[in-house]
C-alpha cells in the first residue's frame, strides 16, 4: 500500500492504462477485461486489475492534471514495479485535419512546465513516447483503419485558460491536441526506465468548437482502448 494506492504487493500489473477519469477506469475493467478486481479506491481514484487475453493488465485512474497523474505515475513505478504506463485521455484537436474521434498518438507532449521541472531547472527536457509502443500502437491503429496521428502534443496544466496567443503559437507549430498529463506521464517514466505512451481521442476541438457527444465518446474511446491494449502486448 501506499499513500494513495490501497492494492496490496502483486496486485498491480507490470502494464498499466492509465484514464484520467476513474469512472472510465471502472468501464475500460468492467468491458475489456476478464476476471477484474478493484484494487484501490483510495479518495475515489479507482483502480483494477484483471487479464485481457491471458495478459494481466491494471486501470488506475490518474485525475486531471500533471500534478495529480504525477503521484499515481511515481507510486505505480516505484511501489508497485509496473513498467508499462499506457495514458488512455480524451483530447481538444487543434489542427484543422484533427477531426472529431481520431485517435492521436502522441510521440512528444511540450508543456509550459511540468512537476519535473523542480528537478529539471534550466533544461527544456523533450518528454517522448516509448518508440515500440508507439510504432506498435501506430500499427495496431492502422489494421483497425482508425483515423490516428501521429506527433506532438501540448500538455496543458488549465483546462480554462486564457492564453489565446498560446494555443495560436501552438497551432502554428504543428501540435496536434491538448491534454492535461502526458508530458509528465513521459518524464517520470524515463526517469525511472519504464515505458510510456499517452493514446488519446479527440472529443472536442478547440478551433471549431466541435464536441462528442457521450454516445460517441464511449465508441469512440473503445477504439483507443483497443489500439492501448494491443500495443503494450505487442499483438
Ligand atoms: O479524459 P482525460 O483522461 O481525463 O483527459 C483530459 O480530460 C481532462 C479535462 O477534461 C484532463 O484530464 C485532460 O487531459
Ligand atoms: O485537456 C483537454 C482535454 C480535452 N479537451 C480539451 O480541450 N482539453
Amino acid at each position: 500500500m501506499t499513500i494513495h494506492i490501497g492494492a496490496k504487493p502483486g496486485e498491480i500489473a507490470d502494464t498499466v492504462l492509465m484514464p484520467g477519469d476513474p469512472m472510465r477506469a471502472k468501464w475500460v475493467a468492467e468491458t475489456f477485461l476478464e476476471d477484474a478486481r478493484q484494487v484501490n479506491e483510495v479518495r475515489g481514484m479507482l483502480g483494477f486489475t484483471g487479464t485481457w487475453h491471458g495478459h494481466r493488465v491494471s486501470v488506475q485512474g490518474s485525475g486531471m492534471g500533471m500534478a495529480s497523474l504525477s503521484i499515481y505515475a511515481n507510486e505505480l513505478i516505484r511501489d508497485y514495479d509496473a513498467t508499462t504506463l499506457i495514458r488512455i485521455g480524451s483530447c481538444g484537436g487543434m489542427q484543422p485535419h484533427v477531426a472529431l474521434r481520431d485517435v492521436v498518438l502522441a510521440a512528444t507532449a511540450s508543456s509550459i512546465s511540468t512537476p519535473s521541472s523542480t528537478i529539471l531547472r534550466e533544461v527544456n527536457y523533450a518528454p517522448c513516447a516509448d518508440f515500440g509502443l508507439l510504432r506498435d500502437a501506430a500499427a495496431r491503429a492502422d489494421a483497425m483503419d482508425v483515423p490516428t496521428h501521429v506527433g506532438g502534443i501540448y500538455s496543458s496544466d488549465t483546462f480554462y485558460d486564457e492564453r489565446p496567443d498560446l494555443n495560436a503559437e501552438m497551432v502554428r507549430h504543428g501540435i496536434l491536441a491538448v491534454e492535461m498529463e502526458a508530458a509528465e506521464l513521459y518524464t517520470v517514466a524515463a526517469r525511472h526506465g519504464a515505458r510510456a505512451l499517452a493514446v488519446l481521442t479527440v472529443s472536442d476541438h478547440l478551433e471549431t468548437g466541435e464536441a462528442l457527444s457521450s454516445a460517441d465518446r464511449e465508441r469512440s474511446f473503445s477504439d483507443m482502448i483497443e489500439i492501448a491494449l494491443s500495443a503494450a502486448f505487442g499483438s
